[in-house]
């Protein structure tokens, strides 16, 4: 099989002829991944912005990283996003790699092989925690680990069956690695916050481990201003390794179990929001809180009517209720021209309870620090009002309770006001006295889920818009 990049990934011309093998295959493949954020519409083409051999030549199976661009078009113009791809090439397949099939390309420097997606095959997913133990540098890579954890070698991976919008390994039970799939330029809050928490001694949130990034512009290779900003910031964060959890339950499965069993949760929601606050708290002691004046106050309210007409052009369902939602906004708007200040600080950006993890002694763990993965990141890794991720939970329990019928919707008010005592009791702030805010975040997020539900759940679209119709309405019950 020829080559298509040197292992030291110095050959930027010839990793662009492995296009000429991908290409075709991933103008099928890639639309079909979960993890793809440009759903619904077409691919036009592909550029390659990094490819790097992560085993010495000869190796079988070879081992590709490629960072590619997809292009596209969107209403408002064209669009280039970059993905994450680690490509396993074989000859053929054994059968248990089937379902990871990529294709069999026709053209290019990988005709008559078959590509797969590596991190299906042990043997490959073992090679990136290999480089992840061993600190390795292989072409742009960059691979780090703190020396807090002993990373063992020769753990069994696995890749987790969650729906997700990312991938991730684990590694015998012992490790997760998540390898972001949407790449974008410049900090990655999903490896500071964690980083940031763990210097702060929190133990609501499992410790970076290790992570491995992209130099891309290192070589001076700029082929798009994702690159160029990469190259103004620093690398392109592409994975984390973090402690597993693995006797913990996710919050979302023990909200439907609640259900289903007609059980209580409020126990869980009060101690889920305790343990919110507690990492509100330390992350306001490990990056400072700013002030937010009237005139942020505004914009922040004029970002939510924006997104919510942005959505509403892309979602017909959400245009009858537009103008009801909208004076959830006006009314932050209106608020900015009382209060003189408000406090805002680093969040989790998307807190729901599928992000929440409960340990067999009672104690839940915060994960997933990326942000809403749709928003650009210097907009995720805004200073924001704590009732941001308050809001986020509040919708969750609605989620929850919307998947049972009857609709139960005194489980989720019950769930409500234990999350938020809990929150008040450590926090010494309880977000229910921040009813305008509250009504503005919980509108925004639900517009929110809208977009997000219709570009990747279109089967879950009611259980939001559900939602939209009573916040439209503020004199319904609530949502
Ligand atoms: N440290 C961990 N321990 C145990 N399970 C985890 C851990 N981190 C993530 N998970 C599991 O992986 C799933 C996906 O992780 P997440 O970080 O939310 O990825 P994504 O952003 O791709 O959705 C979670 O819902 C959870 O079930
Ligand atoms: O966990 P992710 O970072 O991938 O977050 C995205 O996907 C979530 C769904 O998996 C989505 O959350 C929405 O659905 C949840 C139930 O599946 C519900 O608990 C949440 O409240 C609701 O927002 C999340 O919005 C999206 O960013």
């Amino acid at each position: 099989m020829p080559e298509a990049v040197t292992r030291d990934g110095r050959t930027p011309a010839r990793s662009q002829e492995l296009i000429a093998s991908l290409g075709p295959l991933l103008l099928t493949w890639l639309p079909r991944q979960r993890w793809f954020a440009g759903k619904g519409r077409p691919v036009n083409g592909f550029t390659v912005v990094s490819a790097t051999e992560l085993l010495p030549p000869g190796a079988v199976p070879r081992l590709l990283h490629v960072l590619v661009r997809a292009e596209q078009s969107s209403p408002t113009g064209p669009t280039a996003d970059c993905y994450q791809l680690l490509v396993g090439v074989r000859r053929t397949l054994p059968p248990s790699l089937a379902p990871a099939l990529i294709g069999r390309p026709e053209r290019g420097p990988l005709r008559g092989a078959t590509v797969y997606d590596a991190l299906y095959d042990p043997r490959l997913a073992d090679v990136l925690l290999e480089a992840l133990r061993m600190r390795a540098r292989v072409g742009e890579l960059r691979f780090e680990r703190t020396g807090a954890t002993e990373i063992p070698s020769g753990l069994v991976p696995r890749v987790l069956g969650a729906e997700q919008s990312n991938s991730s390994l684990v590694y015998g039970d012992t490790f997760i690695l998540k390898l972001f799939r949407r790449i974008v330029p410049g900090t990655h809050p999903d490896l500071e916050l964690p980083l940031a928490l763990a210097t702060e001694g929190c133990r609501r949130v499992p410790p970076p481990a290790a992570w491995f990034c992209a130099d891309v512009g290192a070589r001076g290779t700029a082929v798009d201003e994702g690159t160029a900003s990469a190259r103004r910031e620093g690398a392109l964060v592409l994975g984390v390794l973090q402690p597993f959890l693995k006797s913990a339950d996710d919050g979302w499965e023990l909200a439907l179990d609640s259900l289903a069993r007609g059980g209580p949760f409020t126990p869980q929601a009060h101690a889920l929001g305790r343990a919110t606050a507690e990492v509100h708290g330390a992350l306001a002691r490990a990056l400072p809180p700013v002030s937010l004046g009237r005139a942020q106050i505004e914009a922040l309210s004029r970002s939510m009517a924006n997104r919510l007409d942005t959505t509403a052009r892309a979602v017909p369902a959400l245009r009858p209720y537009a103008d009801g939602l909208r004076t959830a906004f006006e009314a932050l708007g209106e608020l900015g021209t009382g209060q003189l200040s408000w406090t805002a600080q680093r969040v989790h950006g998307d807190l729901h309870l599928g992000q929440c993890l409960r340990a067999p002694d009672g104690e839940w763990s915060l994960i997933d620090f990326e942000g809403e993965p749709a928003r650009p990141l210097a907009e995720r890794r805004l200073p924001q009002p704590t009732v941001r991720d308050v809001a986020g939970m509040l919708r969750s329990f609605d989620y929850a309770a919307r998947q049972y019928r009857p609709w139960s919707p005194d489980w989720a008010d019950d769930c409500r006001a234990a999350y938020c005592t809990g929150y008040a009791e450590v926090s010494g702030r309880d977000p229910r006295h921040e009813p305008v805010l509250l009504r503005a975040y919980e509108t925004d997020k639900a517009v929110y889920e809208v977009l997000y539900e219709a570009r990747h759940r279109p089967d879950w679209l009611p259980v939001p818009l559900a939602a939209v119709a009573r916040l439209a309405t503020p004199s319904l019950p609530r949502p």
